[in-house]
C-alpha cells in the first residue's frame, strides 16, 4: 500500500516536480493552509513537506509558520520538513524551534528530499511502534468487556488491535448479538479518537425522513418545525469516532450524501451552505450480506469501499469453540454479583448442553438465558432448566448434515465436555472416556482441541 505524503507548495513548477518524486509514497498536493488541513484530515499523513513562503505571503515566512503550528496542533506526531530558499536559513531554524522536524534547502535535489522524507517516514513508524508497546506493555490495551479465548475469537482480538492505531475505517460483520458494538467500542477506546466521542447511530431504527437531519444537522428554517440550528451526529462526533450500525439499511440517498462526506470529510447542514470541516473515524456494521445488497442495487459499491479498508468478521457464538461455557461462567459471576446471589457454577448437564446448543441469539442470548437461570436457580447449581433453551427448535436447527459430520460432532463434544470437567487433566478425562492417554492425544490433535494438563 502507498504511503500518505503531503506537499505543501504553492510554486505550480515544483508541484508538479515534487508530484512524481517520491516513490512508494501517494502525493497529495496542497497549494495553501487551507488545503493542506483537509488533506491533513482526509489522509492523516506521517509526513509533510511544507513550503515556508505560502500565499498571502509568498515573500514572507509568516503563513508557513502558521501553517506548521495548525499541523502540529491538528497532529503533533507528523514529521514536517521545512523547505526554504537558501536565504532563509534562520527561518528554517526557527520552524524547528516551533517543532518542525526537519528543514531542507532549495534548489531541490529529488533524490536526496526523497532520503529525507523516507528516513522521517521510517522515524514515524518506529515511534509509533514504541508507542504502541508501551501501551501494551503498561497493560493499556485490553480489548475491554470482551470475553474470548477461542482461537477464531484471538485472532479477531489481535485484528482490532493492528487497527486500532491507523485511520483506517473499519467495517464489522456478524450475526445479531455477535458482539459489533462492544468491538467498536473497544477500537474508539484504543484509538487515536478516543479524546472524543463514540457517537452511535442505528441507520436501521430511524425513519428515512428523519436520518439525514440526526446525521447531518440542520439550519433553523430549514423545515417546518426547525425552530433552531440543531448538530448532527456527525458533528458530535468530530475527533471522535462515528458507530453507523446497520450500515446496510441505509437509504441509497443517504449513501450518496455520506459517502461524498467520507471524500470531502466536511458536511453542510441540512439547509445550511456553510461547509464545516470533521475529523472522525468512521466504523460502521451490519447483519447483511453487502455484496448480495451491491447486486440487487441496494447498496452503493463505491461506499462499500470507502466504509471497509478494514473487514472484521465476528463469528457466530457456535463456531467459537469453548467460548460458550467461558461467556456462561463470567457472566454467572457478573450475575452472582448484581443479584447477591452465591450460586456455585452449572451442573454437567447444563454446561453440556450450552456446548452443544446453538445460540441463534449469540453472546446476548447466553448473557439473557444465565441472567434468567441466576434469578430462577433453586439449588446451588444452575440447571438446563433453568436456562430453558429451546432445544427442540435448536436440534433440528443446528442438526448436520450427513451422519458422518454428526459422528464426529458428536465425538469432539463428548471430549471437550470431558476436558472442561476434569480441568484438562488429560488422565482423567481419558479414564472417563474409556480410551488411552495417547488415543486421547491423537483426538485431541484431530479435533484441534487443546488441554491445559494439570498432570
Ligand atoms: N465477547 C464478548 N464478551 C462479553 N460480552 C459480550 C461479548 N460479545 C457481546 N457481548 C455482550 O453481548 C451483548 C450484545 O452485544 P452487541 O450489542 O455488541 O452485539 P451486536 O452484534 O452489536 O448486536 P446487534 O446486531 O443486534 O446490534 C452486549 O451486552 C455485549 O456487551
Amino acid at each position: 500500500m502507498l504511503k500518505p505524503l503531503l506537499v505543501v507548495e504553492d510554486d505550480p513548477g515544483l508541484q508538479s516536480q515534487l508530484r512524481w518524486c517520491f516513490d512508494g509514497f501517494e502525493v497529495q498536493i496542497a497549494g495553501n493552509r487551507t488545503e493542506a488541513m483537509i488533506l491533513m484530515r482526509r489522509f492523516r499523513p506521517r509526513v509533510v513537506t511544507l513550503d515556508l513562503g505560502l500565499p498571502p505571503d509568498p515573500g514572507g515566512v509568516t503563513e508557513g509558520l502558521a501553517t506548521l503550528t495548525e499541523i502540529l496542533q491538528f497532529a503533533p506526531e507528523t514529521k514536517v520538513i521545512m523547505v526554504t530558499g537558501n536565504d532563509d536559513r534562520r527561518n528554517a531554524v526557527a520552524a524547528i524551534g516551533l517543532g518542525a522536524y526537519d528543514f531542507y534547502l532549495k534548489p531541490i535535489d529529488a533524490e536526496v528530499l526523497t532520503l529525507v522524507v523516507e528516513r522521517a517516514h521510517r522515524l514515524s513508524e518506529l515511534e509509533s511502534e514504541n508507542r504502541h508497546l508501551q501501551q501494551q506493555i503498561r497493560g493499556d490495551l485490553p480489548l475491554r468487556g470482551v470475553i474470548a479465548a477461542s482461537p477464531q475469537m484471538l485472532k479477531v482480538c489481535q485484528t482490532v488491535e493492528k487497527v486500532a492505531g491507523t485511520n483506517a475505517s473499519v467495517l464489522i460483520l456478524g450475526e445479531s448479538g455477535t458482539g459489533k458494538e462492544l468491538f467498536a467500542r473497544a477500537l474508539h477506546e484504543m484509538s487515536q479518537y478516543a479524546q472524543g466521542a463514540l457517537v452511535a447511530i442505528n441507520c436501521a431504527a430511524i425513519p428515512e425522513n428523519l436520518l439525514e437531519s440526526e446525521l447531518f444537522g440542520y439550519e433553523k428554517g430549514a423545515f417546518t418545525g426547525a425552530s433552531k440550528q440543531t448538530r448532527g451526529k456527525i458533528e458530535y462526533a468530530d475527533s471522535g469516532t462515528l458507530f453507523l450500525d446497520e450500515i446496510g439499511d441505509l437509504p441509497l440517498s443517504l449513501q450518496a450524501k455520506l459517502l461524498r462526506f467520507l471524500q470531502e470529510r466536511v458536511i453542510e447542514r441540512v439547509g445550511g451552505r456553510e461547509t464545516i470541516a470533521v475529523d472522525l473515524r468512521i466504523i460502521c456494521a451490519t447483519h447483511q450480506n453487502l455484496q448480495a445488497r451491491i447486486s440487487e442495487g441496494l447498496f452503493r459499491e463505491d461506499l462499500f469501499y470507502r466504509i471497509s479498508e478494514i473487514t472484521i468478521t465476528l463469528p457466530p457464538l457456535r463456531e467459537r469453540e469453548g467460548d460458550a461455557i467461558l461467556l456462561a461462567k463470567a457472566f454467572l459471576n457478573k450475575f452472582n454479583e448484581e443479584l447477591g446471589k452465591s450460586l456455585r457454577g452449572f451442573t454437567k448437564d447444563a454446561i453440556e448442553e450450552i456446548e452443544k446448543y446453538h445460540w441463534p441469539g449469540n453472546v446476548r442470548e447466553i448473557e439473557s438465558r444465565v441472567k434468567r437461570a441466576a434469578i430462577m436457580a433453586e439449588g446451588q447449581h444452575i440447571t438446563i432448566s433453568d436456562l430453558d433453551l429451546n432445544l427442540v427448535d435448536d436440534e433440528i436447527q443446528s442438526a448436520p448434515a450427513t451422519l458422518q459430520e454428526a459422528r464426529l460432532r458428536a465425538e469432539s463434544q463428548v471430549i471437550r465436555r470431558a476436558l472442561i470437567q476434569f480441568d484438562g487433566n488429560i488422565s482423567l478425562a481419558a479414564k472417563e472416556l474409556g480410551v488411552t492417554r495417547p488415543t486421547l492425544y491423537g483426538l485431541l490433535e484431530k479435533y484441534h482441541l487443546k488441554a491445559v494438563s494439570k498432570e
